[in-house]
């Protein structure tokens, strides 16, 4: 799915309107009916609803979902706020509509009049701005978002939460924005919803197809966009009837060191159940019996030291190399992945963890970099390789630039991971959940994409694709337990299922 800014929904919303065709007050109509049905489906039949309404057409939308929902419910108050202006032509005509309706106490706040009470039981629906706010809210609006946000009550915010940017939120006041629970979000999901920061507004949401134009979706051109099942069903590749171990890739991962060999296994086993015909895995020698008494499916290359990765062995028969997980940064690691880099090998290359770790103290080995390489920073990891940031637009631009910049997919790892590409497009992630916030994790996933690089997937398509069947896989995990409870390895358990899962969607 494309993402896009919501001076460019503004635009698709036009297009709709020229070309469907269909008039404003009707795209309203359709709007909030969306809107409507959510709430009806997740409301008490006596629910109180305190609806605030702003001047613009996200205030229209809440008007005309107030006399849809005044049929079905008899607590419901609007509260329009009067900034001395004339409402939207498209608002107006629906304030016309529920006074004509007549079942709905309407009433006004402007500078002097005291704030509406609102009790911790209520439901307030935030109607106050969407995607015409063009800048920080100050005075009356911010006093009305701090009331809300004072309140206790349960808030669904109509669109966007009313102060918060679709994008760039680095100069907005946090304090002036509505907390939603829920935000119930027209057509597509705002690029500012999938930055950590702006987690507290959102709350959880929902996306509301309110049937915008295709031609117009697919006309307009974005760098970003959101892996769906549909995206990621079209890259996986299907396996020949023929196919044998001998053509389904022999990956090389480089992984383990004293007190860190779980990270090694963890990434063998993400590796091997992505569907590679052979794995190597490269590991000191106290790591030899832990590999093959733990993950006997996969082959084991010694390193001459007891303790660490200091050699790599002849990479002439591997497809893809993975380095990193448990790698520890000791300096003969160190020498040991320069020398590595130096032979200007060709091979696609995954690089995690201390690989990263490794290479932000060394700046000068990432034009080393072989053409298809994938880095799997998470937010620590990737200001080690630039630099620290305030927030997440910031280190999203960021990673988009360093991608360029340096000819590497850039897997910015999260809960709605992006991947930055070379070309410039920028892909977050929908699956995954907050159970993989636990130790080895990422491991599995750096075993994922090795594994889908020694396939033969461009690096690109193995990120997004890789990324998706991680999270999905976590995801089912957690249907069968919680996600306090999961474990990485309860990650590659579930990776047949996913593919499965995948397959058949
Ligand atoms: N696109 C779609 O697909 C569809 C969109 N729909 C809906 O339309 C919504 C977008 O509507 P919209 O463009 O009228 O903008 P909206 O956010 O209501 O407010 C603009 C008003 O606020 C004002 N204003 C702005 N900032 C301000 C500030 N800081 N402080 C004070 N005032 C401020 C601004 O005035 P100005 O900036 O000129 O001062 C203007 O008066 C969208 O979110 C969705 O809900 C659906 O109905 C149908 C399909
Ligand atoms: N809240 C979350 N929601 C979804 N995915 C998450 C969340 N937290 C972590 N993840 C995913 O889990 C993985 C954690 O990787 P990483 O931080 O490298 O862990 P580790 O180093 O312990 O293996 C990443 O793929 C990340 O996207
Ligand atoms: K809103």
């Amino acid at each position: 799915m494309k993402l896009f800014a919501t001076s460019q929904i503004a635009g698709i919303d036009k297009y709709t309107i020229e070309h469907e065709p269909i008039s404003d007050i009707d795209l309203m109509e359709r709007a909030a009916s969306t809107l409507v049905d959510w709430i009806l489906h997740h409301a008490e039949p006596d629910q109180h609803m305190v609806f605030f309404v702003g001047p613009g057409n996200n205030g229209g939308d809440a008007l005309a979902a107030a006399r849809m929902l005044a049929w079905a419910l008899s607590g419901i108050e609007v509260y329009i706020l009067d900034l001395g202006k004339e409402m939207s032509d498209s608002a107006n005509s629906n304030l016309e509509r529920l006074q004509q309706q007549n079942r709905t106490r309407i009433s006004y706040i402007d500078a002097d009049s005291p704030m509406p009470e609102i009790k911790s039981t209520d439901w307030v629906i935030d109607g106050l701005f969407g995607s015409g706010l063009s800048r920080p809210l100050k005075g009356l609006p911010a006093k009305v978002v701090k009331h809300i946000n004072a309140s206790g009550a349960t808030v669904v915010a109509i669109d966007i939460p009313s102060g918060l940017m679709g994008e760039d939120n680095r100069e907005n006041d946090r304090d002036a924005i509505i907390r939603a629970d829920v935000t119930l979000t027209f057509q597509f999901p705002k690029i500012s919803f999938l930055l950590p920061e702006n987690d507290p507004f959102t709350g959880s949401w929902v996306v509301q197809d309110i049937g915008l134009h295709p031609d117009a979706i697919e006309k307009t051109e974005t760098p970003f966009f959101y892996t769906d099942h549909q995206v990621a069903r079209k890259l996986l590749k299907d396996r020949r009837t023929f196919a044998h171990k001998g053509n389904l890739g022999h990956a090389l991962l480089i992984a383990g060191s004293y007190g860190k060999m779980g990270a090694a296994v963890l990434a063998s086993r993400g590796c091997l159940r992505s569907g590679v015909g052979l794995l190597t895995t490269h590991v000191p020698r106290l790591g030899y019996s832990i590999l093959q008494n733990s993950i006997p499916e996969a082959m084991a290359s010694i390193d001459q030291s007891d303790l660490m990765f200091t050699q790599n062995p002849d990479l002439a028969p591997f497809n893809a190399i993975g380095i990193g997980p448990g790698l520890d940064t000791k300096c003969n690691t160190g020498r040991g992945v320069q020398r590595m880099l130096e032979e200007e090998l060709k091979k696609p290359m995954v690089i995690d963890a201390d690989g990263l770790n490794l290479l932000a103290r060394n700046p000068e080995w990432l034009k080393l970099l072989p053409p298809e390489t994938i880095l799997t920073p998470h937010p620590g990891e990737f200001a080690r390789l630039t630099h620290p940031v305030e927030c997440g637009y910031e280190r999203l631009q960021l990673a988009i630039d360093f991608a360029k910049d340096n000819g590497v997919v850039l897997v910015l790892k999260g809960a709605y991971t992006a991947i930055a590409c070379p070309d410039g497009t920028c892909w977050f992630n929908s699956t995954g959940n907050p159970g993989m916030a636990t130790a080895g994790s990422g491991d599995v996933l750096t075993g994922i994409l090795l594994g889908l690089l020694a396939q033969g997937y461009a690096a690109k398509d193995a990120a997004i694709l890789g990324v998706f069947l991680h999270g999905m896989a976590a995801d089912l995990a957690v249907e069968e337990s919680s996600q306090e409870a999961l474990l990485a390895g309860d990650i590659t358990q579930h990776l047949g299922l996913a593919f499965a899962t995948l397959k058949d969607s």
